[in-house]
């Protein structure tokens, strides 16, 4: 037997030696890493509707109220509220997690979750883990370096984590064991951190109402609502956008099936959410096609002014000034573009398809008001209405085109590259992000054209030519 299958044996008479139950009389937990999907909890036997497939009892779950960390440094988990200083407010659900998971990591066999530790993952394809180059293939996508927050996080593990387990060495490692640098704590820290944001759970109180102090000593969320805890077994299922089990939470957390049609085989799929692809990149690690659905563009609103600015001949500082005139609120930096893409039904099924009906509702208001303001501030360029509207449309799909051709290669090399045999998973996945907005986009373009069939005005076409791409 190898390693990797007994990690898993382990990690199942553990689960039960603990109070968890799993039905392996229905179910199996499988190596799955021939699909790039690690570890999945498939069906051996049909499987009926509603049946109760696991049980996961609180205890179970690592979190602050579970974990001896919260003992031996209460203070750090209550520490004084001071609005002034951010770096002294205590720590939110998430930093709390790793401190936790850091404590009960370094404790190694002394942990009561040993074995479980033995089955989290080692390496991951979060893209705050990927090299420069793999990033320059994800480049005019969502996932811009901001968002994939490498430096914020790296601030955060500096100044909140670090500092907690340094100033306490003989709390954080155990007796003999070797202490760890600041920069080999970080690495670890960020292992740590990424593992909570592929697996840990929102928790639901199990108490119907809660308040907002957690008086039972579940760290709550900044939404008041829930609590965020490794939670074994449940994480060991993967999820796509049409799923078939649902995770309850109660006195335990159980999974059931939603669905009667589960036959042996197939695999018990949890759900995250209508996440689109470059989400479920930043956050798990991979990509499906039934996520696609789901994909978002952002059309950031400096990019409509310099597009107006082109089409217009007008100078970025004028239509600045004309914006500051109007708006008084913030405005929104980016606006996006998605599909309606309905809900999944109560067996977890995607019944309808995704259709995008209005390119960006929001984006066009905005438009459409500075149009009227630019209208009003210069009327020899924008001399009536049945002209501006002509702008509007026009400016729409120039700035949609101005963003595909932010993307390093066209919809069609895309589609060719995915058929060729040698790419790297990250490179796949960064393909299939990009094209998934794409494609968007273009679904976009059509909708402005079939809905309005602008008439371009003087310099526009020419311009357009300039932006397209090969
Ligand atoms: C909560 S864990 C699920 C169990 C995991 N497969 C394991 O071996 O530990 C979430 C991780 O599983 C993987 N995963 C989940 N759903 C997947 C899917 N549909 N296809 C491929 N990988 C998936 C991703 O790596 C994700 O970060």
């Amino acid at each position: 037997m190898d390693e990797f299958q007994a990690a898993t044996d382990r990690f199942l008479t553990w689960f039960k030696s603990v109070g968890g139950e799993f039905r392996d009389d229905l179910l199996e937990i499988r190596d799955l890493r021939s699909q790039n999907a690690g570890r999945g909890i498939v069906a051996i036997k049909d499987i009926p509707q509603d049946c109760t497939l696991f049980k996961i009892p609180r205890s179970v779950i690592i979190n602050v109220q579970t974990s001896e960390l919260a003992k031996k440094l209460p203070d750090v988990f209550n520490e004084e509220i001071n609005d002034e200083d951010e770096d002294s407010q205590p720590l939110d659900s998430w930093g709390s997690l790793i401190l936790v998971m850091l404590y009960e990591h370094l404790q190694g066999e002394a942990s009561r979750w040993k074995p479980y530790f033995d089955v989290l993952p080692t390496t991951f394809d979060t893209p705050i883990f990927w090299s420069e180059s793999d990033l320059k293939e994800l480049e005019g996508t969502c996932l811009t370096t901001e968002k994939i927050g490498k430096h914020e996080s790296d601030h955060m593990l500096r100044s909140r984590i670090l500092p907690v387990v340094l100033q306490n060495p003989s709390v954080f490692f155990p007796k003999g064991a070797p202490l760890l640098s600041e920069d080999e704590l970080l690495s670890l820290a960020h292992h740590i951190g990424s593992t909570i944001m592929a697996y840990a759970f929102d928790l639901e109180n199990e108490l119907e109402e809660s308040d907002d102090e957690g008086e039972d000593g579940w760290v709550e969320d900044r939404d008041g609502k829930t609590m965020l805890g490794m939670v074994p077994m449940a994480d060991m299922l993967n999820a796509n956008a049409d799923f078939n089990a649902h995770v309850n939470h109660g006195e335990n957390l159980e999974v059931t099936a939603l669905r009667a049609d589960l036959k042996p085989g197939a695999e018990i799929l949890n759900y995250y959410g209508p996440l689109p692809s470059s989400e479920l990149l930043r956050r798990y690690g991979y990509v499906t096609p039934e996520h696609q659905r789901y994909d978002i563009v952002e059309i950031h609103w400096d990019l409509v002014q310099s597009t107006i600015s082109r089409l217009l001949s007008l100078s970025v500082d004028t239509l600045d000034a004309i914006e500051e005139q109007q708006s008084e609120d913030e405005e929104e930096c980016y606006h996006l573009i998605e599909r309606d893409s309905g809900e999944p039904d109560e067996e977890g099924r995607l019944t309808k398809p995704a259709k995008l009906r209005e390119v960006c509702p929001d984006l066009e208001d905005r438009l459409k008001q500075f149009l009227k303001a630019l209208k009003t501030s210069n009327p020899k360029l924008i001399p009536d209405k049945r002209k501006r509207d002509e702008l509007q449309n026009t400016v729409l799909r120039e700035a949609l085109m101005a963003k595909l051709a932010q993307y390093p290669t066209s919809t069609k090399e895309d589609k060719a590259l995915l058929k060729s045999d040698g790419l790297s998973k990250r490179h796949r996945m960064a393909i299939e992000v990009r094209l998934g907005e794409k494609q968007l986009l273009e679904e976009a373009v059509s909708l402005v054209q079939e809905t309005n069939m602008p008439q371009p005005i003087e310099g526009a076409e020419r311009a357009a030519k300039k932006t397209k791409r090969g």
